[in-house]
């Protein structure tokens, strides 16, 4: 399996941007484990209160199966580039994923990385995290000093995964990248079953992690976006402040999110109900 190690000038960034680490833990709590980060890449229009139970029930998933012990979990929007109808614009998404995941969790953070630049793939953008986390912080330490690389893995429900198989989607050198170099987390997902999810990717099984769904759930970003069209109330099926956010900008009030922020929202504070300075989405505006 091939291993491609990039160095700073592999990566475009955008303008002002930091890789946010406020969260992350670089302490082993148990040197015996394999440290690991949760990378979830996705469109996030919006990001739902599955999108956040999928941390979680990984975080059990690899408590009580694994020998790995959880550092951190990023969500990473998907660029405007992907154009994946009703795709809000990468500002609103990145402001409603940190007001959703920073403001209800205490070890969720938000990339903006891959949201304010064209379109990366995602094993392009599990590179990146493997870049910061790995040689520009050093990786993690035990409580011994000895240094040990943490692993990026990839959390997906299992409707991402399914188009693992489908022809012409991934290539196979990305799906050799991610799932052999890195591996994954496969959150159950209703509809899109887990054994057609991973047949045709049996030769990276002891990479593949599948999480079976113990309370059914099927929030999707596209219902959500249907109901606000309708005029009906998405209240508890996102985070109150993600609601909020979304009716004090009057999002997803039309078929189709425009890709653009809308003129009035230009240079103004990126989170409503007052600005996250330490925020990732804060420190990208100039
Ligand atoms: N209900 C769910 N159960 C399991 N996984 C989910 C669920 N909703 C989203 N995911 C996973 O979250 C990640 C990001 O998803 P995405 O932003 O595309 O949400 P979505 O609800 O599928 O959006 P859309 O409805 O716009 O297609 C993907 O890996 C997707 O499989
Ligand atoms: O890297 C690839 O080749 C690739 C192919 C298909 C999908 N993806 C990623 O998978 C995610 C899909 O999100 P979504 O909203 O379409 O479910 C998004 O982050 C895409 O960049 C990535």
């Amino acid at each position: 399996m091939a291993a491609v190690t990039r160095s700073a000038k592999d990566f475009t960034s955008p303008p002002n941007y930091e890789f946010p680490h406020h969260r992350l833990a670089l302490t082993l709590r148990d040197p015996e484990k394999t440290p690991i980060v949760l990378v979830a890449c996705g469109s996030f229009s919006p990001v739902t209160y599955l999108h956040l139970r999928m941390f979680e029930m990984a975080k059990d998933y690899v408590r009580q199966n694994t020998e790995f012990e959880i550092l951190g979990g990023y969500l990473s929007p998907v660029s405007d580039m992907y154009k994946k109808p009703g795709l809000l614009s990468a500002q609103h998404r990145v402001n409603m994923c940190t007001l959703g995941a920073e403001d209800t969790s205490t070890w969720l953070m938000v990339d903006p990385w891959e949201a304010f630049q064209d379109y990366q793939r995602t094993a392009v953008v599990l590179d990146h995290f493997d870049y910061h986390i790995n040689t520009v912080l050093g990786g993690a330490h035990t409580a011994d000093g000895e240094q040990r690389n943490i692993r990026i893995m990839l959390l997906a429900g299992s409707d991402l995964i399914s188009t693992m198989s489908e022809p012409g989607v991934w290539s196979y050198s990305d799906l050799d990248h991610i799932l052999g170099r890195y591996g994954t987390f496969i959150v159950e997902r209703a509809g899109s079953g887990m054994d057609q999810a991973t047949d045709s990717l049996a030769r990276w099984r002891n990479n593949i992690h599948l999480i079976s769904q113990l309370i059914q759930n099927d929030v999707s970003s596209t219902k959500v976006r249907l109901f606000i069209r309708r005029g009906l109330s998405v209240r508890y099926l996102l985070p109150a402040n993600v609601v909020d956010y979304i009716e004090q900008n009057g999002l997803y009030l039309e078929d189709g999110a425009s890709p653009n922020v809308p003129e009035k929202e230009k240079g103004k504070e990126p989170v409503a109900g007052g600005s996250r300075k330490d925020s990732p989405a804060s420190s990208l505006r100039s």
